[in-house]
């Protein structure tokens, strides 16, 4: 059995908007085992970020309750000294965009050896230097002398993703949580940044948080999966379980939307409607409801738990019991422009504040 490497029990983030804390990662608990890929899919705004950013201890000024344990010490109340210790060390990060996460008056050879000038006390210059060609190197860059003295700008977004992955794993991090990795790329080198971490998960058998909200990605990568909508988790699973029974109607849909995941012969499914913005998140019942009104409101919980539907296998709702997708775009009931929703009377709406 994998030993667990961290272990997040409870988490809650919220950001203040106006007066109130609003909920962008709800109630959420998880593992990640030494040697495995967690993937979190989902849309644009369900949280994934947040929730990394939150283990990274990355929100200057955000609530977050709950624990956050890593190798059994909890990261929530961790003096910043002995936090900012672990990360760039122990837990590294990959983010979704490599321009903004490199420092453009420093070459990315500098960048490379201050990670590891940070976190190795007493290497000397001359092994700073080697050990940053040898990073290079390992994450495939042509000419790593030349390139060592490039400033970023002057790479391709391929190259400094790269370069992003090596000051990442300078110092050979137990958990490495790639925020996006390949969004900003074309298809060949995306395939190629993807190999990248597969090997150094193996290499380091490091446990790795991977966000993303493509499916292809996740097939490709994924030990595990963690469905999450609307700052919740609504399914996890490991990848076989997830995606030839997905439960979930969030996650059937999301499979049922690509093309070669859809069952062969029935119609590809949009999922209609967006998910809404923080502030205007329902926060009583399912949160998916709104998105599939063709299914009776009986069918939801009133709180919706995570349930163990068989081992490993947890799906939030009861409404996956009775989900199907609609005969046809109008029986979906929810007009495509449609800003406004309501359930029981209340009234919610889609958009950005
Ligand atoms: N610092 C912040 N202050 C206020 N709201 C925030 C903050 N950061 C994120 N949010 C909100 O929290 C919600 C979750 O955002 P988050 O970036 O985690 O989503 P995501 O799933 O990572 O989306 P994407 O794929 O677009 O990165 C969104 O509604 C977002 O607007």
């Amino acid at each position: 059995m994998k030993k667990s490497l961290l272990k997040i029990e409870r988490l809650t983030t919220s950001f203040r908007i106006g007066d109130d804390y609003y909920a962008a990662v709800d109630d959420v608990s998880l593992t990640v085992n030494r040697g495995e890929v967690l993937a979190i899919v989902g849309e644009s705004g369900s949280g994934k970020s947040a929730l990394a950013f939150s283990v990274m201890g990355l929100h200057a000024h955000a609530r977050i309750d709950g624990r956050i344990y890593y190798k059994g010490e909890d990261l929530i109340g961790m003096p910043a000294a002995k936090l900012n210790k672990l990360r760039g060390s122990e837990i590294g990060m990959i983010f979704q965009d490599p321009l903004s996460a490199l420092n453009p008056l420093m070459t990315v050879g500098e960048q490379i050896e201050e990670s590891l000038l940070l976190h190795r006390n007493g290497i000397s210059r001359a092994q700073r230097r080697n050990a940053a060609i040898e990073l290079l190197n390992k994450v495939g860059i042509p000419s790593p002398e030349r390139t060592a003295a490039q400033y970023p700008h002057e790479l391709s977004g391929g190259m400094r993703q790269r370069i992003v992955i090596a000051i990442a794993i300078a110092n050979q991090p137990s958990l490495l949580i790639a925020d996006e990795p390949t969004t900003a790329l074309d298809v060949t080198i995306q395939l190629q940044i993807l190999d990248l971490i597969k090997a150094l998960k193996n290499d380091m058998d490091a446990g790795v948080i991977l966000i993303t909200h493509d499916l292809g990605v996740v097939a490709e990568m994924a030990d595990r999966v963690a469905v999450m909508y609307a700052g919740q988790i609504v399914e996890i699973a490991d990848i076989f379980t997830l995606t030839s029974n997905p439960k979930h109607p969030y996650t059937r849909s999301l499979l049922q939307s690509i093309p070669n995941s859809a069952e062969s012969g029935s119609r590809l499914h949009t999922i209609q409607g967006i998910v809404p913005s923080l502030k205007h998140l329902p926060r009583r019942g399912c949160r998916f409801q709104s998105r599939i009104p063709w299914i009776e409101a009986s069918e939801h919980e009133s709180e919706p738990e995570l349930h163990e539907i068989e081992p490993g296998h947890f799906v939030r709702c009861t409404c996956h019991l009775r989900f199907r997708f609609p005969d046809s775009a109008s029986d979906a009931g929810l007009p495509p422009s449609a800003d406004a929703y309501s359930i029981n009377g209340e009234e919610f709406r889609y958009g950005t504040s």
